[in-house]
């Protein structure tokens, strides 16, 4: 039976659409952040939507060599379309967001061009960037290696400079310094940026950036004296099998000294080492750029899920009355909504925190710019902290919705496992979430220190400052209806954070030396680095509210999520909050109860929540999540493109299936 059998072209959400109690046009203008970006962010998601170059219905089913020549094909498409329409580079960005494949591109653009941008001279960037930009050289970030990757300062490589011939000597000395699992370097990238330890006049000092040519520009062959290839398949079928991760070992690989990077410091061509009067960190600065875009990638992929798991919901019934009555859609289940709206809470709070953060990796790189470096350390912090508690909330996320769908969201038709297996190392690419929230900690510690000695912090440590209040300050609530002011909210998530923060500090102070303190108490502290994080996360949407937010009840629908974000927290982390004294056990229920008032209050708009994300069908990719809710349909039409079902009797029968029946079949009549 042909699966259109089964079902028209109706909206089978319409109902769900017709109880939306907000403007859906003026929600998707606060997500996108302005009109001009729905309307762009529209027009590429159908500008891909609609070319038949860009399908991925059929993904999961290729082969890894296939997939991975799909992946090329789509990015030369891609490019092609963005120099025939003369796409923008916003424009182009998201075409390839749309796109929704990862690739070597993602490396070329995201890490390759920031990372010269941002440690190349003027001079480095106008004969680099010119060739990067028009894709005549494709580039890739080679820092991590098979023996060290959180621990940037072990790396192995070598970068010898010769004085006698101008060169540096780049080399692999052991098996563990082989670069290892940097995108595009395995079968694409021409170029990369490796990172070495820089030794000169038979010094070393450390790890310096260097642009080095790895293939031929005529036949694609690896240079003399490297040795390349792909580090293997990973998890899941489709996902990141698309990006060629890479192997690389260097034998005594020779480069012009100007290929070293040398925005930061510099080796004269007499093999003097020079460093300029910019703090080191700036090495790191490409680092601190792609984890903030990791930040809009966590919210982007939390909200697919959820918008899977939402529809699929409102679609899906269990169950009916006991009298015979219709079934239940299982969106109405209490507990659906206890473990769903949390998460669709989170994507608008992860999105308007990546937001911010946008802002402020844009504000610190222009006060870079004219050599103020007063708030890197702050940035640094907030990169990482929020990378950190986003992504890992969203693998978690994407898991429980794969749940949330039962049975059909293990389905790779479900779109959830590929979205699960695409994000899920986000969890550790661009530093482990674990390392990152211990500098998160180490950064709250000094904060602590320096405000003992009366110093005033700033930014989004200025709450520290009000310690006298914050370390006593006992919860003003005491109705369910106290948790809707967001003031209370934020000073209990204020008090909890530095009281975390502290209570680890004196707990340093106690241990024989600051360095064994914060290596016993490194569980506390990333608990302590959490807290702040999410306390951070709490402000911005708090701050996000006190914006003009156009479009009948757009605000108070954002209000409503926001208390969820926040109230959800404390019913999670009560723990924190109760040992911390920052609430009592009465407040705690007292929350919970707020928390079930507002599940109820979002359950007739939740339809209309996830469709403000604005995504095509095509960008979602899953037959759970369907706009027209046309589920079952779906469902039945995916099985039939699976290569098994390509044969009636399987390939096998006759070898292993036929012998095996026809033998169980004779020794049963002996
Ligand atoms: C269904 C299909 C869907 C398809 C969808 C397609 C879309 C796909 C999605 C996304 C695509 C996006 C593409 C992104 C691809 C990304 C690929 C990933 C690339 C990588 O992983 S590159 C490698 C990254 N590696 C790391 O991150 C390593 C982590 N380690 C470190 O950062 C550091 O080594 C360390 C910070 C942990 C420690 O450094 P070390 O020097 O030893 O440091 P310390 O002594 O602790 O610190 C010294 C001093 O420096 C400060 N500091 C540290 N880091 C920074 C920094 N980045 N910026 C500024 N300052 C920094 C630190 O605080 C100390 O300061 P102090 O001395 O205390 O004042
Ligand atoms: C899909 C993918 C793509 C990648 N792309 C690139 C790329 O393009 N270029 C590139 O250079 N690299 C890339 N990487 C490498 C990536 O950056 C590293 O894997 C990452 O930085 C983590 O380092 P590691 O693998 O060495 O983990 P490890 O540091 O070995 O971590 C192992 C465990 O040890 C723990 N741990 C480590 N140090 C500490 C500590 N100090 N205190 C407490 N616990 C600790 C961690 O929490 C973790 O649980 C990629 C990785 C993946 C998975």
């Amino acid at each position: 039976m042909a699966a259109a059998d089964w079902g028209g072209k109706a909206d089978h959400l319409a109902g769900e659409r017709a109880t939306a109690q907000f403007d859906v046009d003026g929600m998707k203008v606060a997500w996108a952040g302005s009109r001009h970006a729905v309307e762009v962010a529209d027009r590429m998601a159908c500008l891909v939507a609609s070319d038949p170059v860009f399908r991925k219905d059929t993904r999961t089913m290729l082969s890894r060599k296939e997939l991975f020549k799909d992946t090329l094909k789509k990015a030369a498409h891609a490019w092609k379309r963005t120099v025939e329409l003369h796409l923008t580079e916003e424009e182009a960005n998201l075409l390839r967001l749309y796109i929704d494949q990862p690739g070597y591109v993602d490396l070329h653009w995201v890490m390759f061009v920031p990372a010269i941008k941002g440690q190349g001279t003027e001079e480095q960037q106008k004969k680099w960037l010119t060739m990067a930009y028009k894709f005549q050289i494709i580039g890739t970030y080679a820092q991590t290696e098979l023996g060290h990757g959180s621990n940037v300062q072990g790396l192995e490589t070598t970068a010898t400079f010769d004085p006698s011939t101008d060169e540096f000597i780049m080399h692999s000395p052991t098996l563990t310094s082989s670069k290892w699992w940097p995108g595009g370097l395995g079968k694409t990238s021409t170029h990369a940026v490796v990172y070495a330890r820089l030794i000169t006049e038979g010094k070393d000092y450390g790890i310096h950036g260097f642009i080095m040519q790895l293939r031929s520009l005529d036949d694609h062959s690896p240079l003399p004296g490297i040795t390349i290839g792909d580090i293997g398949g990973k998890f899941g079928s489709g996902a990141y099998n698309s990006m060629d991760n890479g192997v690389m070992r260097l034998d005594h690989v020779r480069i012009p000294r100007d290929q070293m990077l040398m925005r930061l410091a510099q080796v004269t061509r007499e093999g003097k080492y020079v460093h300029s009067d910019v703090p080191k960190q700036l090495l790191y600065g490409t680092m601190v750029y792609v984890r903030q875009t990791i930040v809009a990638d966590a919210s982007r992929a939390l909200s697919r899920a959820v918008c899977i798991a939402v529809r699929y919901g409102a679609i899906r019934k269990q169950f009916g009355s006991k009298a015979g009555g219709p079934e239940t859609q299982v969106l109405n289940y209490k507990t659906q909504q206890s473990r769903l709206f949390p998460f669709l809470a989170s994507a608008y709070a992860f999105r308007f925190v990546g937001q911010w953060l946008k802002w402020l990796y844009t504000d610190v790189t222009q006060k870079l710019e004219s050599k103020d470096f007063s708030t890197l350390p702050e940035a640094h912090a907030c990169t990482a902290g929020l990378k950190s508690v986003t992504t890992s909330a969203t693998a978690d996320a994407i898991e429980e919705c794969q749940k949330l769908c039962g049975g059909h969201g293990y389905l790779n038709s479900s779109g959830l496992p590929e979205l699960f297996a695409v994000n899920l190392p986000a969890c550790t690419y661009e530093g482990d979430n674990v390392v990152l929230l211990l500098q998160v900690a180490r950064f709250l510690m000094k904060t602590v220190s320096q405000v003992a000695s009366g110093k005033q912090p700033v930014g989004t440590t200025a709450y520290m400052g009000n310690i006298q209040h914050l370390m006593q300050c006992k919860s003003v609530v005491n109705t369910v209806e106290d948790w809707l002011n967001p003031a209370a909210i934020k000073e209990v998530f204020e008090a909890r954070a530095l009281r975390m923060a502290v209570n680890c500090a004196q707990n340093i102070s106690k241990a024989p030396s600051q360095e064994e303190g914060f290596s016993e108490l490194s569980p506390d502290l990333v608990e302590a680095a959490v807290a702040h994080v999410q306390l951070i996360i709490v402000t911005k949407f708090i701050e996000k509210l006190q914006e003009d937010i156009l479009g009948h009840g757009v605000k108070e629908q954002l209000q409503k999520l926001c208390g969820i974000y926040a109230l959800h927290l404390i019913h999670k982390h009560l723990g924190d909050f109760l040992s911390t004294g920052c609430v009592t056990a009465r407040q705690g229920s007292l929350a919970n109860e707020r928390l079930g008032k507002l599940y109820a209050q979002v359950r007739p708009n939740a339809v209309a929540l996830v469709d403000a994300f604005d995504y095509t069908d095509h960008y979602l990719g899953s037959a759970l999540g369907r706009y027209d809710g046309d589920v079952y349909s779906a469902l039945y039409k995916e099985a039939w493109k699976d290569p098994l079902n390509e044969t009636v009797v399987p390939d096998g029968y006759q070898e292993h299936l036929r012998p095996l029946l026809k033998q169980q079949l004779k020794l049963s009549r002996l």
